[in-house]
């Protein structure tokens, strides 16, 4: 969390570097940026009177300030959720109140967690806590803290930013637009600088990620099943502003999923994954085995695992093959070929 303190150990240039928009902090103040290489207490002690005279505030009031004004135009951009490092979940109780069989689960951007489990276990109660920032007043009495703190109540209450973007099986759009007028709109939204660049990487990636390519023009509401889950996935890692990512069965959408996971989690945000699919589970960091209600076990992934996970991606790639062959009315052969020509 930005503090006083915190602006206080950086540099004039490092300052501008992180939030571009304190310059005009300064300006507003004039505050003169005499050495960027200097902090702002020592280019304070450098001031001669009259300059002092000219400033409103004297350094701890300045220093506030401007913590002040960066935090409103973080909120303003929905850049401070990208300070979230750090996801945990203290352990809360089961379905017959017995305290779930871990302390504490630490999850740091950039990790993929997969959640497992049978139909009603609770899954989707995990991830309802998470999003909820729950403080023990949920049915399972777990608790969330973000950054080791609990965290701030606006996670529940803010609308358009929150703490958890969720990728969910059915996806349909409704709007009338065309692919670039959907990606241009969400930009603006964002109030980035680059949207341009933005939107074309947005647009590329999606194309990597959809079996079946797509045009700019194409209108978003004739895009097959795939083709928009890609283009959401794509526009959720690069321009949602929410640090966590909830993806509920990711399966039999059509894209490249290992390719959508390595971008979601390339873009340093957690991935929280519900599946069934044991190449999914696998390529996650850790697996959270969750039975009744209750976590009853946190898994690590293991290099053997990693192992099996490539063997699992041979057979995958047997699957579809088949499904390939089968769609293009070719006749199906033993199984034993596929097995020996198939390359991953
Ligand atoms: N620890 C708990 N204490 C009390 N109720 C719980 C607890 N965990 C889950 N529940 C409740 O159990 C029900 C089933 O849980 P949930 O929907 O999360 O299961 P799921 O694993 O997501 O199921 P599915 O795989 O079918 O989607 C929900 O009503 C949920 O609120």
């Amino acid at each position: 969390m930005l503090n006083k303190n915190k602006l206080k150990k950086l540099t004039i240039k490092e300052i501008l570097e992180k939030y571009p928009y304190a310059e005009s902090f300064f300006e507003e103040q004039q505050f003169p940026l005499k050495d960027k290489e200097n902090r702002i207490s020592e280019i304070f002690i450098s001031l001669s009177r009259e300059e002092r005279e000219d400033l409103v505030y004297n350094l701890d009031e300045l220093l506030s300030s401007l913590t002040s004004y960066i935090k409103n135009m973080q909120e303003f951009l929905g850049e401070n959720d990208s300070t979230v490092g750090l996801l945990s979940i203290l352990a809360g109780k089961n379905k017959q109140g017995e305290k779930e069989n871990y302390q504490k689960l630490d999850i740091k951007s950039g990790e993929i967690i997969s959640i497992v489990g049978p139909t009603g276990s609770g899954k989707s109660r995990l991830l309802a806590d998470i999003e909820w920032t729950a403080r023990g007043d949920t049915p399972t009495e777990r608790h969330i803290l973000i950054n080791d703190e609990v965290p701030d109540k606006k996670w529940r209450f803010s609308g358009g930013k929150k703490l958890v973007a969720q990728l969910s099986q059915n996806m349909n759009f409704v709007m009338d637009l065309s692919v670039m007028e959907f990606l241009n709109l969400h930009a603006e939204s964002r109030l980035i600088d680059n949207q341009k660049e933005v939107v074309q990487r947005i647009f590329k990636e999606a194309n990597q990620l959809a079996g079946e390519q797509f045009a700019r023009d194409a209108q978003i509401t004739s895009l097959s099943g795939g083709q928009s889950r890609a283009l959401m996935i794509a526009d959720t890692a690069i321009l949602s502003s929410s640090p966590i990512i909830l993806i509920d069965e990711i399966e039999n959408a059509g894209i490249n999923r290992e390719k959508a996971l390595e971008l979601l989690v390339g873009e340093e945000k957690i991935v929280l994954m519900a599946t069934h699919d044991p190449i999914l589970a696998l390529m996650g960091d850790k697996r959270i085995i969750i039975n009744n209600g209750g976590i009853i076990d946190i898994i690590e992934t293991s290099s053997e695992e990693k192992e099996l996970m490539q063997e699992l991606k041979v057979l995958d790639k047997v699957l579809t093959n088949l499904r390939e062959d089968l769609r293009y009315g070719n006749k199906l052969k033993k199984l034993s070929h596929k097995l020996t020509a198939v390359n991953i």
